[in-house]
């Protein structure tokens, strides 16, 4: 019936409905030779919401297949009764003309039907989604990495900064850009507190040295003292600004990573961060409670949506071990490991809860520059980073267009 290469097809459509857990609501996968999956989802058009929160779930999770290069997406009003159940194939189904006919006239991105809409940010904004690589390349920083959580004080901060040191450690050119408006916490850990950014011969910032790496802060340029309302524009022109304007590196000698901390949640800093900055891939951060599933959710369909790749979840404060070695998990177990399945994204590591990693960065000596045993956790995460994103440069990203 297939030949090998549509039995990889069907493989890799089979493996899509699997990764989405075979929901009633997929009606078909389809695989083409250029590693194109389209998924055909019913949906309730009088529930737009829920349509969209459908669709960027899938595409995300089928993005993340082997083989699979780009995602799209046709939504269709629900089945009628008796019609015929979820299933895949390469081809559409012989029979059904009016979704052949569907499938035959999207070569392109993902269309979305009328009735299912963008989300409320976005529609605000006025601003088409952004497409990968449709923001231009920052000359000087070869990669960025923004690093995510949908909640506040989750240990996000601490998270960036472990990872950028351990990433510098490997002997990588890294820097580390502050761009969390409501705390930034980066210079108390770096122990850079104070800094003043210079300006250099052709005006541009020279960003702060810390611990072998490159940093720059919202915190080095307002005053802790007089905390301002930071609104959209002034968020975005100061990050800008400490993205383009600053001695990160030179076309040359560019930096090989850039870890960019961002506010936590999915509002309008983020999203303006994620459309607007070149992001290359997300790291999205969370604590091991189950209550969080649905924030991490919305956080993962945010860079779904705006094109930009997650390449995993890091748990923290996963567990505490005590001085016999047992493992006490105070905050619940596994939790970023079942979020981690259910979004179809790898778990990178699950970093303790350690005394040295909350004095590391209160002295501002962070952990991962420390001692072996507890640098550990974050070296492996390092690795695990760099090759991730390594991954992403030799895979086309997923393409996404939205119809009017
Ligand atoms: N693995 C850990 N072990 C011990 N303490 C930790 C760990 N991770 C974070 N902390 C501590 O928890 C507190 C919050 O961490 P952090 O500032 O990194 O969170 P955040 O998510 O960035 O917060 P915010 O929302 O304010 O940006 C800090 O005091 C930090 O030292």
């Amino acid at each position: 019936m297939f030949g090998s290469k549509g039995k990889t097809r069907q493989k890799q459509a089979d493996a899509i409905v699997k990764a989405l857990g075979s929901p009633p609501w997929l009606e078909s996968v389809s695989v083409d030779e250029t590693g194109r999956a389209v998924l055909v989802i019913e949906a309730d058009p009088a529930d737009t919401a829920v349509a969209e929160a459908l669709r960027m779930d899938a595409e995300g999770k089928a993005g993340l297949v082997p083989g699979i290069k780009t995602v799209s997406t046709v939504l269709t009003a629900e089945r009628k009764q008796g019609a015929a159940p979820a299933h895949t194939h390469n081809h559409a189904p012989a029979g059904s003309k009016g979704r052949t006919e569907l499938l035959n006239l999207t070569p392109s991105p993902r269309r979305v039907q009328k009735g299912a809409r963008l989300s409320d940010e976005a529609m605000q904004q006025g601003a088409p989604q952004r497409q990968q690589g449709s923001v231009a390349k920052i000359p000087g920083i070869s990669r960025i990495l923004v690093v995510a959580s949908a909640k506040g004080g989750v240990g996000k901060s601490t998270v960036s900064v472990n990872l950028a040191a351990a990433l510098a450690k490997t002997g990588m050119k890294v820097g580390l850009l502050d761009a969390d408006i409501y705390g930034p916490s980066i210079p108390t850990m770096l122990g850079t507190q104070g800094a003043e950014p210079k300006g250099s011969a052709n005006k541009k910032l020279v960003p702060v040295e810390a611990h072998g790496m490159k940093t720059l802060s919202i915190g080095y340029l307002s005053d802790p003292d007089a905390p301002m309302i930071w609104r959209g524009p002034i968020v975005m022109s100061a990050i800008t600004q400490m993205l383009n304007d600053a001695e990160w590196g030179t076309p040359e000698d560019p930096l090989d990573v850039l870890v960019i901390d961002t506010p936590p949640g999915t509002g309008d800093a983020q999203l303006t961060i994620a459309q607007k900055v070149p992001v290359t891939a997300a790291l999205i951060v969370t604590t091991p409670q189950e209550v969080a599933l649905a924030d991490v959710r919305r956080g993962a369909a945010m860079f779904t949506k705006t094109a930009v790749p997650v390449i995993g979840l890091v748990e923290t404060m996963s567990y505490f071990q005590d001085p016999a070695g047992n493992k006490h998990y105070l905050m619940g177990h596994g939790g970023g490991k079942r979020m981690a399945d259910a979004l179809g994204l790898p778990l990178l590591a699950e970093v303790p809860m350690l005394q040295a990693i909350r004095e590391g960065g209160d002295t501002g000596v962070p952990a991962a520059i420390g001692d072996e045993e507890t640098a550990k956790a974050f070296h492996e995460l390092a690795r695990k980073v760099a090759i991730g994103l390594d991954t992403l440069e030799t895979k086309a990203p997923p393409e996404i267009v939205f119809e009017d």
